[in-house]
């Protein structure tokens, strides 16, 4: 455990360190202050930590800027010394942590080395690259999905663009979406490890073809393969041919195109493709993508049919026939048909893209990077291949949108790999906000789908119980069935689901999946179904495709219109391929919108809300030296809202607060942040709080109002089952609020507090004329002095806990006798108090215990947290909604304001202990990704120890502040 820490603040110079369980504030010296330090015992608590990052990731509008301390979680892949070793390990870091580290604790991660071992003595590569020890987390190419090996530079598969340099691509075929960069000379394509291209392609020869680059032109020849090779359908021989960019090389069942990026493509050049779009690092270890508005990158010409892919094979059929016809010297007009057939499929070709523009997509980020949102036309349409009718190479595509559920059926090895094609279609093209993918393959093939653990759209981001959506073992399989069929009676979100189920291996998927598969659908659940026989597929499939041919390199695909289409060669891409797309995909985010408006942060952290995260002495007096002379602040700040932080003024919006919910909405801790943010506000001497626990149980540990009585404002505070003290003080507050009636004479307080205020600017000024030089600061000072010598009459505060249990005290309490004086004392002070500069603020338990009297009447300020029932909303807020709350979330409610005005928020939590420091070392944590799927472990939320609370910090911090100001505590009402 580390038991030690500082943190310091550069602002003002102050501190607060814990040692050894003794923690203390440092005053800062930044501002002259005194220095100094304040102790507690206290026991660090280790679960306080977790709430750290989150929270103040989670704050939204001005409190949601990424601060200083904000946590950097990254996952990586660390490959270790031999060849074949690798891992992968969840880095945890403050933003901005170096290298260094953690570079002994990933090497220790692959087996080397000790986690201690300094990080200069470790030598990192991502790629090629060699990683310097000052490389920062969380920065490129330190980002998530990054691999990073011990071994010495890794094969560089550049996860970047490609440039600026001629490439071949793969666009079809067994082994599709490869993407090779020519630099010049001679580039053998063959089956052969020994070719430069090499093609898992069986009617490829071992070296089959070679492409050459010189002077600026590109050719190609056949190196005497035994299938041949073509171009654009004429053959190629041992004579080299120019190779034009756009033009298809076909060889075996593969076909490759050269991209010149930056040079024409001849007469009626193709313009040069959108830039690709920018990815700005958060330094979180991800990449933000900003949305670009934009319609689909080809738009449907108006007059234009359904798309070929889509039609049924009689038309396409039809039109292979007119081909032919056509190149039989038919009339011109068949002829410009043909050419706006190929200009159709040109487009057509655009708007499926290949499995080599896929891979160029998520690494550029390229500009059709998640284009595809719910409206969009080819939303859910993915290609499976592509067939040479009616001219080379026409892509073959199914919308899942009409199909619902597609089957794929085939050998495992080779069904899989054009399954990988397909899904990862889906996530370059749609957003994790338009898309989500679920994963239930049993443990066996897990293996085979490994790489989609770094895709965005598989991580939860509907509450779901994980960490990624897989269902690989019985256990994840149910829960993912169970969260998806909680779904089904739901109408279809605008967020799709795509369901992977995988039963190639012949074993089922535990769980109902049939009723899944069957009404996913209509619920925007949709689902590809992968199984080895084509028997087993599902019978509701609206599309299958089914691989053949000796090699099941062809598909026989029925499309949702029940038309058939056979010979469409497959697009296939390999595992290798797959985990490159992948992990080029995992850092990358869209980019935040503004929050919508509903969404609240689930916990909020009352000293961030009041930005004194770090509640320094310096900090507080600086605050309270802005401050008028005379006059003060009376704004509580509540928690959090929707666009930022949620305050009140009592003296403007109240003046008096009333708080109503049901046991454990929150109200006491509400109370607790009222009077904390009251007293951060402004000086003891000028703001004075009176606590009253009304069910009198404020001498548990840690219950009720008593753990506030440590902040310098505290006069008094009273537990309601002391009958004769509860007496003594309510004569005192009648008593207090005759007095300030004598004192101000008719005036209100805020009239009185202005005259005071002319009466020392008066002082300040009145020997002016006669003088031959400005007043000097001292000189001021003195005369300010002056002014706060004159009686004063700090703003009183009158903070009562559970007004119900004085209200209609429980039968046989101890405080049942004097429940009734004090409750007469209260009414005057709702009553007499705004005038008087006397607030309440009173939490109810029984709103309508409570409604209708004076405490209530005059309560201009209302919160309702989560009510039992829509009646209690009502009475508090005027609005039903806060019986809708949920209960796991102590602390929300609904603030209704003078105006009428209903917000909701949430509270800010200043009993918690403060988040601890130790967090935010960097951790790094081997992670089994087949376990992601489990419920993660959490760490208990119940918090353990006694370590400081941030009241107990603040509390320390205002009494230094108080000290350092000379202003002295108002002297207590009994
Ligand atoms: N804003 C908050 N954020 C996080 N946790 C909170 C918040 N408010 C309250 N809680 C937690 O909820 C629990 C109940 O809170 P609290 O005692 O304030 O509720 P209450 O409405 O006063 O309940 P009761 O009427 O029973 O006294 C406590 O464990 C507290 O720590």
């Amino acid at each position: 455990m580390a038991d030690r820490m500082k943190i310091m603040d550069g602002e003002t110079g102050s501190a607060l360190s814990v040692a050894g369980g003794r923690m203390q504030v440092h005053t800062g010296t930044a501002s002259g202050n005194r220095g100094g330090a304040r102790e507690f015992r206290a026991e660090p608590c280790r679960t306080a930590e977790a709430r750290w990052g989150r929270h103040a990731a989670s704050l939204p509008g001005a409190m949601g800027r990424r601060d200083r301390w904000s946590r950097m979680q990254i996952r990586l892949t660390v490959l270790g010394p031999r060849s074949g070793q690798a891992c992968d390990v969840l880095v945890t870091a403050p933003a901005g942590t170096p290298l260094s580290a953690v570079a002994g604790a990933i090497s220790a991660s692959a087996g080397v080395g000790q986690p201690s071992r300094s990080g200069s003595a470790v030598t990192l590569h991502a790629g090629a690259e060699r990683l310097a020890p000052t490389a920062v987390l969380g920065h490129p190419p330190l980002v998530d999905g990054a691999a990073v090996s011990l071994h010495g530079p890794a094969d560089d598969h550049a996860l970047q663009a490609p440039g600026q340099v001629p490439r071949l691509q793969v666009v079809g075929g067994p082994d599709a979406g490869g993407v090779h960069l020519l630099h010049g000379g001679q580039v053998r394509i063959g089956r052969s490890a020994e070719a430069d291209v090499p093609l898992d392609d069986p009617d490829v020869s071992r070296l089959h073809t070679a492409v050459t680059v010189e002077a600026g032109q590109v050719t190609v020849v056949d190196l005497g393969s035994t299938n041949g090779t073509t171009l654009d359908g004429l053959g190629v021989g041992r004579r080299p041919v120019p190779f034009e960019p756009g033009t298809l090389l076909r060889i075996g069942e593969s076909t490759l195109t050269l991209e010149m990026p930056g040079a024409g493509r001849g007469e009626g050049a193709v313009p040069p493709p959108p830039p690709n779009r920018p990815a700005v690092p958060d330094g979180e270890g991800h990449l933000q993508v900003s949305p670009v508005p934009r319609p689909p990158s080809v738009p449907v010409p108006p007059d234009a049919g359904p798309a070929p892919a889509q039609a049924p094979g009689s038309r396409a059929r039809a039109l292979a026939k007119r081909l032919t016809a056509a190149r039989s010297g038919a009339r011109a007009a068949e002829t410009q048909e043909l050419d706006r057939l190929a200009a159709r499929h040109q487009e057509m070709r655009a708007r499926r893209p290949d499995p080599s523009e896929v891979l160029l997509t998520a690494i550029g980020p390229g500009p059709r990077l998640w284009e595809r949102g719910p409206g969009h036309p080819d939303a859910l349409t993915v290609r499976l291949g592509t067939v040479d009718v009616p001219v080379a190479a026409a892509p073959v595509a199914v919308g899942l949108g009409e199909a619902g559920v597609l089957g794929l059926a085939g050998p495992a090895p080779r069904v899989r790999a054009l399954a990988r094609s397909v899904v990862a279609q889906l996530a370059a093209l749609h957003g994790p906000s338009a898309l989500e993918l679920v994963l239930l393959a049993c443990d066996e093939q897990a293996e085979a789908w490994s790489w989609m653990r770094w895709l965005p759209q598989l991580r939860p981001a509907q509450g779901q119980d994980c960490r990624l959506l897989l269902g690989l073992d019985a256990d994840q399989q149910q829960r993912r069935i169970a969260e998806l069929s909680a779904r089904l009676e739901l109408p279809p979100p605008k967020r799709a689901t795509v369901v992977v189920v995988d039963e190639s291996s012949g074993r089922r998927v535990r769980g109902d999946v049939a009723r899944l598969l069957e009404r996913g659908p209509a619920a925007g659940i949709h689902a590809l179904h992968i199984t080895a026989d084509p028997q087993r597929l599902s019978p509701v499939c609206g599309a299958r495709a089914v691989l053949t041919g000796e090699v099941a390199a062809y598909l026989d695909v029925t499309l949702p219109d029940g038309s058939a289409m056979g010979e469409v060669v497959a697009d296939a891409v390999s595992p290798a391929w797959a985990e490159r797309f992948a992990r080029a995909l995992s850092p990358l985010r869209e980019a935040e919108g503004p929050r919508p408006r509903s969404a609240l942060p689930e916990r909020a952290r009352l000293l961030d809300a009041l930005d004194l995260a770090l509640a320094t002495p310096a900090k507080i007096s600086a605050r309270w030296s802005e401050l008028p002379a005379t006059g003060g602040s009376t704004a509580a700040v509540l928690g959090v809202a929707a666009d930022g932080r949620c305050s009140v003024d009592l003296a403007q919006d109240g003046p008096h607060l009333l708080v109503g919910g049901a046991p454990g909405s929150g109200k006491t801790e509400l109370l607790r942040s009222v009077a904390a943010s009251l007293a951060a506000a402004d000086r003891p001497d000028r703001l004075s709080l009176v606590l009253v626990d009304g069910a009198g149980d404020g001498a548990g540990i840690g219950e009720g109002l008593r753990t506030c009585t440590d902040l310098p404002h505290v006069s008094t505070y009273l537990e309601a089952s002391d009958p004769v003290r509860m007496r003594e003080l309510a004569q005192a507050l009648t008593a207090e609020l005759n007095r300030r009636e004598d004192l101000l004479d008719g005036r209100d307080f805020g009239a009185w507090q202005a005259e005071r205020l002319l009466a020392a600017s008066r002082l300040i000024g009145q020997r002016r004329p006669h003088e031959e030089r400005p007043r000097k600061p001292s000189e001021q000072g003195a005369v300010k002095t002056q002014v706060r010598t004159e009686p004063t009459l700090p703003r009183l505060v009158v903070v009562v806990d559970d007004f119900d249990a004085l209200v209609a005290p429980a039968l046989g309490s101890p405080g049942r006798p004097s429940a009734g004086s004090m409750v007469r004392a209260l009414d005057a002070v709702a009553r007499r108090g705004a005038r008087l500069g006397v607030h309440l603020v009173a939490s109810t338990g029984r709103p309508e215990r409570t409604s209708g009297g004076e405490v209530d009447e005059q309560a201009r300020l209302r919160v309702a947290l989560r009510t039992d029932d829509p009646v209690s909303s009502r009475l508090l807020v005027h609005v039903e909604d806060a019986a809708g709350l949920d209960e796991a979330i102590p602390g929300r409610g609904y603030v209704r304001r003078r105006d009428g005005s209903v917000t909701p928020f949430q509270a800010g939590r200043v009993s918690g202990r403060i988040p601890r420091t130790a967090t935010l070392r960097p951790t790094v944590v081997p992670v089994e990704w087949q376990r992601m799927g489990d419920p993660p472990t959490r760490r208990p939320v119940r918090e353990l120890g006694n370590g400081p609370t941030d009241l107990a910090l603040l509390a320390s911090a205002l009494q230094r502040a108080a000290e350092s100001a000379g202003a002295q505590p108002c002297p207590p009402l009994i």
